[in-house]
């Protein structure tokens, strides 16, 4: 099972990412306390292990915008995390040739049914909240998992913490997991949740 952790933006928390090396970190570029430029992203970008992957975390971004912080970052991957469409995600994957990943903000089955009809690669089941797109620390309903028929590899998200990852691991079949507010303390990353989340997800692969 893949590793994301999601919204980091300091030196040091660059260095915890290449000790314990999840598969991706997330750098967000939208509205938030976890904000990075595109010049920052490219900074701590040089120091990442370059085994972990960079995924660019976009709400409604302007296309040129995502574009030019694409390039600037050196992204491996686009995460969608905002109402982006049909239309607009055939332009990103055309103009950029990137992965691209489409958040899910779930509320019923029919959210998710309605995103995998989307030409994103892999969907990123994140839960609602009216307040802000994404890094909430909010849990969603699991159980809407169960009702809807999901073709895409799809990540997990929201709420996820060290605490309730054993018990959510045991009941949902995820591609991979994605972590932001469960691995911080005081508001930033926290070297022994970063290590322990990894623990707790390679013992559910064994
Ligand atoms: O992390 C943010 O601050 C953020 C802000 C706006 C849009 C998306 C954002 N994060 C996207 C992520 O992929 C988070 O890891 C995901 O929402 C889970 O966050 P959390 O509940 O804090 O673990």
């Amino acid at each position: 099972m893949r590793i994301k952790m999601c919204g980091l933006r300091r030196p040091d928390e660059i260095i915890y990412a290449n000790e314990c090396l999840p598969d991706y970190i997330g750098f967000v570029f939208a509205e938030s306390r976890r904000k990075v430029s595109g010049e920052e992203a490219k900074k701590l970008g040089e120091q990442l292990d370059p085994l972990v992957k960079k995924v660019g975390v976009f709400v409604n971004e302007p296309l040129r915008s995502l574009i030019s912080i694409s390039e600037e970052a050196g992204l491996d991957i686009i995460q969608l995390h905002g109402d982006e469409d049909d239309e607009y995600i055939r332009e990103v994957r055309h103009k950029t040739g990137k992965e691209i990943w489409k958040a899910v903000r779930v509320r019923t089955a029919k959210d998710i049914q309605a995103a995998q009809e989307l030409p994103a690669d892999k969907l990123l089941l994140d839960s609602f909240s009216e307040e802000s797109y994404g890094g909430t620390g909010k849990v969603m309903d699991f159980a809407v998992l169960d009702q809807a028929e999901i073709r895409k590899p799809y990540f997990i998200a929201g709420g996820l913490t060290v605490d309730n990852l054993p018990v959510i691991l045991r009941n949902t079949e995820p591609y991979g997991i994605d972590i932001s507010s469960g691995i911080e303390t005081g508001g930033v990353k926290d070297r022994e949740k970063m290590r322990k989340v990894i623990q707790l997800c390679k013992r559910r692969k064994a």
